[in-house]
């Protein structure tokens, strides 16, 4: 039993803030929240303030991954169950919620050090939100999306978000890199697919993230999105597929800082009463043709 209930938000830093605003808003139909930095581009998708939150730093990097959970009593519960994990659980200070947009939350590293928020209470702005495309992003009961996260420590990793956290396995797929016979595990907590993967990587040096994925409404909305990202210049680090697990049909496009955003839309709602963990073994029936990608930051090993 997990008291998670979705993913809530996520916290990065950049060296490079107009393209961030040029990917997420002018692109990718994003539309603008506030934040209390006036540097920082905060991003909301839905009633929530600030869903993405990107702020200026002085390298490229993930501070933090937001789980959600009902309540205060979730949240303590939460706490203890980490703390008898034996890993050490901060609790934020009124004015650091009050600047995440949130009544409480509590924070403490996994073990391929990413630093874990889980938060209760989220703070809404009811003015509508104006997307670009006029698309209406898929979050609610199954939140913002999901991330995968690279670790150096796959069995460890796996184990805390399973056993301490209670993520539901989703299935697993085979890396088909040579003599690896590794496996890139997904995790769910609602009906969303996976809300996480973990993937193993050759190193968890920053960016500390392989990739966030966000979810629309409409096939229109992505295609739009598709074009603008090229007509802007960025990357594309996989053409447009359809995968196999959650059935989501989406492109990846690099964001500034090396990592990638999946933006998507048609994605699978499991039935919890149903669905057993399966291992696929493509990533896609068609498309996601990764080989015009740059490098993921995850896996290139710095010097
Ligand atoms: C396999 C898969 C199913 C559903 C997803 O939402 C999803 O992101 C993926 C994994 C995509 C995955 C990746 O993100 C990093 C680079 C990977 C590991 C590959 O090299 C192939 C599959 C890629
Ligand atoms: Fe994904």
């Amino acid at each position: 039993m997990t008291h998670l209930r979705s993913l809530g938000y996520l916290r990065v830093q950049s060296t490079d803030l107009d393209r961030w605003r040029e990917l997420t808003i002018d692109s990718l139909g994003f539309a603008e929240g506030t934040g209390p930095d006036p540097d920082g581009l905060y991003l909301r998708m839905d009633e929530r303030t600030q869903r993405l939150a990107v702020l200026p730093g002085d390298s490229d990097r993930v501070l933090a991954v937001g789980w959600e959970v009902r309540d205060q009593f979730a949240l303590s519960a939460v706490a203890r169950d980490v703390e008898a994990s034996g890993r050490g659980v901060k609790w934020l200070t009124p004015g650091e919620c009050a600047d995440l947009g949130v009544e409480e939350a509590i924070a403490f590293d996994d073990p391929a050090g990413t630093r874990v928020e889980v938060f209760f209470g989220p703070v809404l702005d009811h003015d509508p939100v104006r997307t670009r495309w006029a698309q209406t992003f898929r979050t609610g009961a199954e939140g913002l999306g999901h991330v995968v996260l690279p670790t150096t420590a796959q069995d460890e990793t796996v184990a805390f978000y399973t056993d301490v956290l209670g993520f539901l396995p989703r299935g697993a797929m085979r890396l088909q890199r040579p003599g690896s016979t590794k496996r890139i595990r997904f995790f769910g907590i609602n009906r969303r697919h996976h809300s996480l993967a973990i993937c193993p990587a050759p190193h968890d040096e920053p960016p500390g993230l392989v990739h966030l994925m966000v979810e629309v409404d409409e096939l229109d909305a992505v295609g739009r999105a598709l074009d603008e990202v090229r007509r802007r210049g960025f990357s594309l680090s996989s053409t447009l597929g359809r995968h196999t697990n959650d059935k989501m049909l989406s492109f990846y496009v690099r964001a500034p800082g090396g990592w990638d955003i999946e933006y998507g839309c048609d994605g699978l709602l499991v039935d919890e009463e149903s669905y057993t963990a399966e291992e696929i073994t493509a990533d896609s029936y068609w498309g996601h043709d990764w080989s015009g990608a740059e490098p993921l930051a995850a896996f290139t090993p710095q010097p």
